[in-house]
């Protein structure tokens, strides 16, 4: 029987018992099976190779990493300056650790400094079989540095071919170096060359070989070739013009072995693989970190966004919400401006916050204006919030979205967006802000408070309903719905200490003038806020 825990943190030998009793039933109910890779390879200090990149590429993919550390290099953008070998015996060490316990899918070696190791590596794969292993012969770095000792440069050939490692292999992956130095020194200048070396390869043993062309003389294309033991096929890309390519190499064996972890036959998982690294290298091709000639690359396509250089850097504060503007499209329409001249004159007048809620708008063109937008509102340091569209938030990196009871759940948008987006959930019942709470929303508007010609069908659920939701919320709430100069202090002077503000559409946008409008009502509440003090 399985006892229930009152308290998990209560710690004596019973409740240990019951803690594992009930984690065994737990994961026996759970039963999701996630893909595993584990990389068995050297840390690159300047975290653009090795380790690092094998973690950041299965992760990008959704799978697993776990890692075996076979030595430590101090190396940044400027190249390799120093190589510090784990012990063998505590390769050994950790090799035991995650194969015994872990349920791994696929194995990816990169750097391997001594025989010894390869020697631990293979008695343990055999030990404790997966299915599938990707072999990186790390010797030489796309930045042409040397990964080893030079008497395991000498034993290269014999460590790979010798130690049956390439035999065990599913797939090796040599550079145009590597392959050379696997084949004792032979040239390789052409995509023929590189065919013939890819069956010579094959013959020590791996099931399917990856001659990565990356450092053939000047071609438009990137040239690869997979030889499968009967066929060359040449896989092309367009060669991505960057500087930006450490840890390339360890990228795609990682996005191999990943894809095979998730069930993905070999040429297939080599096409999404390639597929990665040319999309990151583009992503990246601009980005600076260090100051040497190969600079790393973003495996998670997310360096760009950061907010470094934005002066909306101060995440959620409730006090955003005062005067809470949101456009509509029919109304700037019917004036004749442009939304973006909208919104600059709400942000004029005094707006705390935007919102694009553009019902009729193509997802290009929503794209467009979401991004001109969004460069205003930062300009002045005013977050910028999407309605219902959590793609086009994605897209532009807006400050985040509202959505309604209906729109993407705020748990999912959280998933997409990240811990440092603003969620707003539209609420009518104190149950419906109490489930917005638990699913992570910053905010909550609240309405309709009076009825409104802007969103048809709209439930008005009074000045009453809205106190009852604020007094039930956990989070800032602000009120939408009818509202406009004439009521808005009613509104505010409700007495709820977490009423943060009026969220308005027609009031500000089916008017005239927008910023003088906006002016005006900004007035009124900064009147209500100075009595309230
Ligand atoms: C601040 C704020 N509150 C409520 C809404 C309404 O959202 P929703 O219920 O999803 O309805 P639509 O706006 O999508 O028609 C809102 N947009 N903003
Ligand atoms: C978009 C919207 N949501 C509402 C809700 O009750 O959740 S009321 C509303 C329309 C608000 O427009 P106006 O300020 O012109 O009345
Ligand atoms: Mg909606």
């Amino acid at each position: 029987m399985v006892t229930q825990l009152s308290h998990p943190f209560s710690f004596n030998f019973q409740s240990t018992v019951n803690l594992r009793t009930s984690w065994v039933k737990v994961t026996a109910m759970a039963n999701h099976k996630v893909a595993h890779v584990l990389s068995v390879a050297g840390s690159d200090s300047g975290g653009g190779a090795g380790i690092q990149a094998d973690i950041k590429a299965c992760a990008s993919l959704g799978v697993y990493c776990s890692t075996v550390i076979t030595a430590v290099t101090a190396q940044n953008t400027l190249g390799v300056q120093g190589v510090h070998g784990v012990p063998e015996d505590f390769v050994y060490e950790q090799l035991k650790s995650v194969l015994s316990d872990m349920h791994v899918d696929v194995v990816k070696t990169g750097m391997l400094p001594s025989i010894g190791v390869v020697k631990l590596l293979c008695h343990s794969l055999k030990e404790f079989p997966v299915q599938a292993l990707v072999v990186d012969p790390v010797m030489v770095s796309t930045s042409g540095h040397i990964l080893a000792d030079p008497s395991i440069l000498m034993a290269f050939r014999y460590l790979y071919c010798r130690e049956e490692l390439l035999p065990m292999a599913d797939i090796v992956t040599p550079n145009l170096k590597e392959a050379s130095a696997l084949l004792g020194g032979m040239k390789l200048v052409t995509v023929a060359d590189m065919c013939s070396a890819a069956k010579s390869i094959h013959d020590l043993g791996p099931r399917y070989v990856l001659v990565k062309g990356g450092d053939l003389p000047a071609p438009l294309d990137a040239v690869d070739i997979f030889f499968d033991g009967d066929h060359c096929h040449e896989l092309r890309a367009s060669r991505i013009q960057t500087h930006n390519t450490h840890g390339t190499g360890c990228t795609l064996a990682s996005c191999i072995a990943a894809e095979l972890a998730k069930g993905s036959l070999m040429l297939p998982a080599v096409q999404v693989a390639k597929r990665f690294v040319e999309t990151a290298l583009d992503y990246s091709k601009d980005i600076v970190i260090g100051s040497g000639p190969q600079g790393p690359f973003d495996h998670l396509f997310k360096l760009k966004r950061s907010t470094y250089n934005s002066s909306r850097r101060r995440g959620f504060n409730p006090n955003d919400l005062l005067l809470y503007a949101i456009t509509d499209s029919g109304m700037n329409k019917k004036w004749a401006r442009s939304i973006i001249d909208a919104v600059k004159a709400s942000i004029e007048g005094g707006a705390t916050i935007i919102q694009l809620r553009e019902k009729d708008a193509e997802t290009q063109e929503f794209v467009r204006l979401a991004e001109a937008c969004l460069e205003i509102c930062h300009s002045h340091g005013v977050a910028l919030l999407i309605n219902d569209r959590v793609d086009i938030a994605l897209a532009c990196d807006a400050d985040g979205v509202h959505l309604g009871q209906s729109d993407m759940p705020p748990r999912v948008a959280r998933t997409l967006l990240g811990p440092g987006k603003i969620i707003g959930v539209s609420c009518k019942t104190p149950e419906q802000a109490l489930q917005a709470w638990a699913d992570g929303a910053d905010y909550i508007g609240c309405g309709g408070v009076f009825p409104t010609s802007t969103k048809a069908n709209n439930l008005t659920v009074g000045l009453s309903g809205l106190k009852t939701v604020c007094s039930a919320s956990k989070v800032p709430v602000v009120a939408i719905g009818g509202i406009g100069l004439a009521n808005a202090h009613s509104v505010m002077e409700i007495g709820e200490p977490n009423l943060h503000g009026v969220a308005v559409v027609s009031a500000l946008f089916d008017r005239e003038s927008v910023s003088s409008e906006t002016r005006k009502l900004h007035s009124v509440l900064m009147d209500v806020l100075s009595v309230a003090k």
